[in-house]
């Protein structure tokens, strides 16, 4: 499995943790995000992690900013992009199941460490059940 991760300054740290989590796992990290703590713009480091989903370089990507809003509507302008922002472990077993999300957006203002890790084992480990949810995924597209 191959992980595309990006965050801006208020990510940083989770990013750090994350990052540790997923290579304890044997899983590839590829790192577009900022290491520094310095004030950046999120979509500089949001749309390299959007582009290689889109491109379907990677099985799945990981987003951090404060809110995790300017950093899912970032990833969301991208074909085939369908980014989650999720506060919780349920809500990232949601976004895999019914949405079939392929970006997690974590809020790191708003949620704690040990909640984003969670989160993230969460939506790497939950399959997309399908059936119903297909027809509605497939909708999500301008037509
Ligand atoms: O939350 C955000 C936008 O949705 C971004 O994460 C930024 O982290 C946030 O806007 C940064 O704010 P700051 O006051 O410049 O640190």
């Amino acid at each position: 499995m191959k992980i595309a991760i990006g965050n801006d300054h208020a990510g940083t740290d989770y990013k750090n943790q994350i990052v540790k989590y997923l290579e304890n796992r044997d899983i590839e990290v590829v790192n577009y995000g900022t290491n520094e703590a310095d004030s950046v713009d999120y979509p500089d480091f949001v749309h390299p992690v959007a582009n290689d989903v889109e491109g379907e370089k990677v099985n799945l990507g990981i987003i951090i900013c404060g809110s995790g809003n300017g950093a899912a509507m970032t990833a969301n302008k991208h074909q085939g992009v369908r980014a989650a922002l999720c506060w919780t472990k349920e809500l990232a077993q949601l976004a895999r199941e019914h949405n079939d999300a392929n970006i997690l957006s974590i809020p790191a203002r708003f949620t704690s460490l040990p909640q984003a890790v969670e989160m993230v084992k969460t939506f790497l480990d939950t399959p997309f059940e399908g059936g119903r949810h297909q027809r509605r995924v497939d909708k999500i597209a301008c037509q």
